[in-house]
């Protein structure tokens, strides 16, 4: 049977399902192919699981920084019994049902690109579907866990983001391997529900490496006090579990090996772009699919394809690909109609993308860091301030701590980047994405004026800190 729609789409996660959306608010027809689950990862492998995890972490932080209040043993199986409803049980009907209210059509199964604007489709029943497109095919298949080739780890059968973030136990024994994002959440989240030797092994050095160097500092002091051993500059070199499922053995360059009952491997991504049928239309596979400022395929003359969230590898991130999927359905609708505007071009890429690291402390980054700017070619000033002098910050509780960062333009006067690191800072973050995007100048900034006592001083502080 062979089915025809404006758009098609390949892969529902959060940057599929966007594009759909507003491809057909923009007048046109539209399908959606998904092998798994409509949601994506994001909705139950990733961020919902994972933030569900570790908010009663946030919680214990706080209620622990409270003089008066205290905290009995933490319910592990309500908190596991919470993330499950979280991730809706894995039913994804009401996805399904709001994706057809689109109204657009919900295809199961995998799609392959199968020549210009055509998708083939194996369904769950083993039959064989041929979708047309006749504006475009966008791919949104998302990214998938990296395991490095180090001897016996794939054969350990470790965890990777998408065991920890879905776990029914916590173990008692947890190993980590890498320092980024992934493994300083989730570290924390096991180690908070009861992991009692959690071990963080760092390649490089220090934690969270592509933010400001005190963000991953100030998380390793959290790390260190809550009993999380991280080892920095040391690197897994084999490992063995001789029993699927058993104890598992690292091996380091030095000393004994570490043992534990499990291992998780956070060490980044890779482009679910594999057996996509990408050579049919002469891409590489397994390989980030480039795109334009527009997400069209940079490497496809004739611009039929796009590719939108992990798969184009611009940003890793699920409110990025949304914001990506929101350019992508417009500008193929705009370019239907013939009256493709300007405005429809990704910038917020291009300025750094916000993010949360939701750890305790949490970190909150926007823009470019110091080392970034400086390498960009920016003349750069950069302004600290320490948070727990902010009267706000002082309220939050004993021992508050967190560090804040301005890195300024110096010949334009307007933010490049800004970074809190501190407990419950996620929040203040969209106001500097806010500077940062809409380059205010500091002068302006001055007379945005933060309410006391809230933490968001702390906007003053760094501005009375730059000179102002
Ligand atoms: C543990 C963890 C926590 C995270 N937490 C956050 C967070 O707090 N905030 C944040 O912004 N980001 C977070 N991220 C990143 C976020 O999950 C991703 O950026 C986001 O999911 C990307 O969305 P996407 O739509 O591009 O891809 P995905 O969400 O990966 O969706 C892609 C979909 O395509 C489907 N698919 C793939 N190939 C095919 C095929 N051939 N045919 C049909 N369907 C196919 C997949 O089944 C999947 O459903 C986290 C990531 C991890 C691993
Ligand atoms: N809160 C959030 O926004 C959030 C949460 C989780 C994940 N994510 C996104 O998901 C993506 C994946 O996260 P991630 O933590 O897997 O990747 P990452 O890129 O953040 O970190 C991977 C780390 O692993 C290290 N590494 C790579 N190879 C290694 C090896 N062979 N041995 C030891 N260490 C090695 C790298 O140096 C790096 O520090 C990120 O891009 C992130 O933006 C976002």
């Amino acid at each position: 049977m062979a089915d025809e729609f404006d758009v098609i789409v390949i892969g529902a996660g959060p940057a599929g399902e966007n594009v759909v959306d507003r491809a057909v608010r923009g007048g046109l027809t539209a399908a959606i192919v998904e092998e798994r689950l409509a949601g994506g990862e994001c909705s139950y492998w990733a961020c919902v699981p994972s933030k569900a995890l570790l908010r009663p972490i946030d919680l214990m932080g706080e209620v622990a920084r409270v003089p008066g209040l205290s905290l009995g043993p933490v319910d592990v199986a309500a908190v596991l019994a919470r993330r499950d409803e979280a991730i809706g049980h894995f039913d994804d009907s009401g996805q399904v049902r709001w994706i057809e209210s689109v109204p657009a059509e919900y295809v199961r199964g995998r799609g392959r690109i199968d020549g210009p604007k055509r998708v083939r489709v194996t369904t769950e029943d083993g039959g064989e579907r041929v979708l047309t497109a006749r504006q475009a095919v966008v791919l949104a298949t998302g990214s998938t866990p990296a395991i490095p080739p180090t001897p016996g780890l794939a054969e350990a059968e470790p965890w990777t983001s998408h065991d920890v973030t879905v776990t029914d136990s916590i173990p008692e024994r947890l190993i980590v391997i890498g320092g980024g994002v992934v493994a300083c959440e989730m570290a924390q989240a096991m180690h908070g529900l009861g992991a009692r030797q959690t071990t963080v092994l760092v390649r490089g050095r220090g934690l969270l490496p592509r933010m400001e160097p005190f963000a991953g500092e100030l998380l390793a002091e959290s790390f260190a006090e809550a009993g999380i051993e991280v080892r920095d500059q040391v690197e897994a070199v084999r490992v063995e579990r001789p029993e699927p499922g058993g104890k598992v053995t690292v091996h380091l360059p030095d000393g004994p090996p570490l043992e534990a009952d499990e291992l998780l491997v956070a060490t980044g991504r890779r482009p679910a772009t594999r057996d996509m049928g990408l050579s049919t239309v002469g891409l590489p596979d397994g390989k980030y699919v480039e795109v334009d400022d527009s997400m069209r395929a940079t490497a496809i003359s004739d611009g039929w394809l796009y590719a939108v969230g992990d798969v184009n590898g611009r940003a890793l991130l699920t409110h990025m690909g949304k914001y990506q999927a929101r350019i992508c359905g417009d500008v193929i609708a705009a370019r239907a109609r013939g009256d493709e505007l300007p405005g429809m071009r990704d910038l917020a890429d291009g300025y750094g993308a916000p993010q949360v690291v939701f750890t305790d402390p949490q970190i909150c980054a926007v823009g470019r860091t110091e080392a970034v700017a400086r390498a960009d070619g920016f003349r750069v000033r950069v302004v600290d301030y320490d948070m727990g002098k902010v009267t706000g910050g002082y309220l939050m509780g004993d021992g508050y701590r967190g560090r804040a960062r301005a890195v300024v333009d110096e010949d334009r006067k307007v933010l490049l980047g800004v970074t809190f690191a501190a407990p419950g800072a996620s929040d203040l973050l969209h106001s500097a994405t806010i500077a940062v995007t809409a380059e205010v100048p500091l002068d302006r900034l001055w007379h945005a004026v933060p309410s006391f006592p809230t933490v968001s001083e702390v906007w003053l502080r760094l501005l009375e800190a730059y000179g102002l």
